[in-house]
């Protein structure tokens, strides 16, 4: 199996709290993005300290509370599922400070963390204020919540966004990469995608390969994987009868998103 694809593999960390993904520096190739998906049964609670990192919380599915040092923020959450496809609460935290998850129902949790060492205000991203965007014409359409994009000065490293691809249609694009800290041009960033489908036994293609071809890898991916993109272009094909949809987690060196489309299929954008 590729190494930029990990299967979901429950490890359950305390009583009613399960990891379903954990990207790390130590089992990735990625050194910007470290990713968790949580679940948390009703009642139940998670807490972490931040050690020289930044973390958006992103409830995925159900209701959840956050704490944040003596700060409480309560009944996050819009979704019963991800399909629902309108845009749910997120907090985001600073380095160097402690949260904790409570599961008012059954949930699950992205955490979405890339290194800092500057200290800024805890944000919540309330729903309502997610920018909900529509990209693309003919088989190229999707669907995009901007949590924690480049124009949000919330964060000092991480960029966060939700996009759906209806059925039979592709998304990231024709392909593009971000892969040169060579600004304006182009910025560095790694990326990881957290899939999943609707129906749920559904499967999309996704390839990641650079231009010399030292990364060509095409991936099966699966309801509940990660695919991480550490170089190269990156796109994602859905196939007919199934929706798609993925969270991005962003980060490098500069929070700015400059991508560059391969030059081969840029003419995709000009029908
Ligand atoms: O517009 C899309 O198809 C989504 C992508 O831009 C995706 O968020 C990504 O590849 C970011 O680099």
């Amino acid at each position: 199996m590729s190494k930029l694809l990990q299967k979901p593999e429950k490890q359950e960390v305390a009583e009613g709290v399960t990891f379903i993904q954990s990207v790390t520096k130590g089992n990735s190739p990625l050194e910007y993005v470290e990713f968790k998906i949580v679940e948390l049964a009703q009642g139940a609670e998670y807490s972490e300290s931040l050690i020289r990192k930044e973390c958006c919380i992103v409830a995925l599915t159900g209701k959840i509370n956050v704490t944040v040092g003596e700060d409480v923020y309560r009944d996050l959450g819009t979704r019963e599922s991800v399909f629902d496809k309108v845009p749910t609460d997120s907090i985001y935290v600073s380095n160097d400070r402690d949260f904790g998850l409570e599961a008012i129902t059954e949930a699950r949790v992205a955490l979405c963390y890339s290194p800092s060492d500057k200290q800024l205000p805890t944000k919540w991203i309330k729903a309502e204020d997610v920018d909900v965007e529509h990209r693309g014409i003919l088989s190229n359409k999707r669907m995009v919540h901007n949590i924690l994009p480049d124009s949000a000065p919330y964060a000092n490293s991480l960029l966060v966004v939700e996009v759906y691809t209806e059925s039979g249609n592709w998304s990231s694009y024709p392909p593009h990469k971000h892969d040169r800290d060579n600004l304006p041009n182009e910025s560095f960033l790694e990326e990881s995608y957290y899939h999943e489908m609707n129906p749920s036994q559904g499967f999309v293609f996704q390839r990641v390969y650079t231009d010399d071809r030292s990364i060509d890898e095409t991936m099966s991916v699966e309801n509940g994987d990660v695919v991480l993109v550490p170089a190269g272009y990156h796109p994602v094909g859905v196939p007919d009868g199934y929706e798609s949809y993925y969270l991005n987690v962003m980060a490098g060196p500069a929070r700015t998103w400059k991508f560059h489309n391969d030059p081969d299929h840029e003419w995709i954008l000009n029908r």
